[in-house]
């Protein structure tokens, strides 16, 4: 089972997402940003690191939100969703192609990684 921890940034009802560019595993497929947890990190670690390699931005790493596991044809994953603050927001794109802030009621119309819906959902059911 591989850990992943991913970034649930909130700005007045908008939750970040960024869709992973060509070439990358899931190219196409929106995400909240973040990748796997190294050996000897902490969750908020990685997510930091994760965050400045993939976007080029700082952030502050919060509690968890939730987490949950998907098993892909491949790969099992356990996806930790961390509640993150960014302070600035200007971000340098490397694994994606694109980013947005969508309204949270709007996540259901968001092509996501399938590991992403139940997140999608509790979002959803919590903030919208
Ligand atoms: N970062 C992130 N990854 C996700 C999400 N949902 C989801 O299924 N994943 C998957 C995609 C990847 O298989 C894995 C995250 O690892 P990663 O971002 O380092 O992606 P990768 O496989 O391209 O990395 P690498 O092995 O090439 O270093 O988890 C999500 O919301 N955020």
């Amino acid at each position: 089972m591989i850990k992943v921890v991913a970034a649930i940034a909130l700005r007045d009802g908008l939750v970040l997402v960024a869709r992973r560019a060509l070439g990358q595993r899931q190219a196409g497929l929106w995400e909240f940003p973040g990748g796997k947890i190294e050996a000897g990190e902490s969750e908020a670690e990685a997510l930091a690191r994760e965050l400045h390699e993939e976007l080029n931005i700082a952030a502050h790493i919060g509690e968890e939100f939730a987490r949950t596991q998907h098993h892909y044809a491949d790969v099992s994953i356990e996806l930790i969703g961390l509640f993150t603050e960014l302070p600035e927001m200007d971000c340098v794109l490397s694994v994606h192609d694109q980013i947005d802030w969508v309204p949270i009621g709007h996540l259901a119309m968001v092509d996501l990684a399938p590991a992403d819906i139940v997140l999608a959902q509790k979002l959803m059911r919590e903030f919208a």
